[in-house]
């Protein structure tokens, strides 16, 4: 079974895509990191005039090695980053086989990202496009950085976030929407537990009406 779980900055959709592997017990990927692996090997170029070409040949020699150190990738400033490289037509091409293969392993798995149900699994068996208001994504955020002890500044951290959004949602090469065939599922008023007992909810019905039919 292929889950694709995919939403904005902060929705709450990779501690889903990782409630749900656990459960099915499937293997994730959380393709985000990818992005910001790349995103990382390009600081300090972001500016030269070369900055694609070092971003592409970043993305043709990732593997996953470069995707250890979480804290780092998982900064706000790498995120920035991320949704920097995530626009090169030729880093999104060099990332597609790395998802493909994992996506397409036997027994299935469930990644989590942007275009997961749309462009890099759009024959995946469930989709999942997480939602959460804007003030509730930003203070999921806010926290999540805090309990690693980063100082937070809300107001800042909030139009990074839209920032960031608003770039992804216009990226020209992206399939930053919901598939047509994705359940929506809103957080916003769900806790943690409450928003996996849901997602696992439409998984199970989803497999058993295709089941069925
Ligand atoms: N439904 C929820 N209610 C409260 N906090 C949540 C919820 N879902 C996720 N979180 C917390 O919000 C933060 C961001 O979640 P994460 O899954 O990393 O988001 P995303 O992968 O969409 O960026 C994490 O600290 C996570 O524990
Ligand atoms: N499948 C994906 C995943 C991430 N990305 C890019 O990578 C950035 C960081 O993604 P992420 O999922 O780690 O970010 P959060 O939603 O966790 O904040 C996004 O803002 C996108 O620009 C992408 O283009 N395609």
């Amino acid at each position: 079974m292929i889950i694709a779980v995919d939403g904005p900055a902060a929705s709450g959709k990779g501690t889903l895509a990782g409630g749900l592997a656990n459960y099915y017990g499937l293997p994730y990927l959380d393709t985000g990191l990818l992005y910001r692996a790349v995103g990382l090997a390009i600081s300090g170029h972001e500016d030269r005039p070369n900055f694609e070409t070092v971003a592409i040949a970043a993305a043709q020699a990732l593997d996953a090695s470069h995707l250890t150190d979480v804290a780092e990738l998982t900064t706000a400033q790498t995120g920035v980053l991320a949704s920097k490289v995530a626009v090169i037509g030729g880093v999104r091409a060099a990332l597609f086989d790395y998802q493909r293969n994992f996506a397409t392993q036997p027994g299935g798995a469930v990644l989590d990202g942007r275009d997961i149900g749309t462009k890099i699994c759009p024959e995946a068996d469930v989709k999942l496009f997480i939602q959460a208001d804007s003030k509730a994504r930003m203070e999921r955020r806010a926290r999540q950085l805090e309990s690693r002890g980063v100082v937070v500044d809300r107001y800042a951290l909030y139009h990074q976030i839209e920032e960031r959004d608003a770039r992804d949602l216009a990226n020209p090469n992206g399939g930053f929407y919901k598939a047509d065939d994705a359940h929506l599922l809103d957080t916003t008023l769900l806790d943690i537990e409450a928003a996996l007992r849901a997602a696992i909810a439409i998984v199970d019905g989803t497999m058993a009406r295709k089941a069925g039919s």
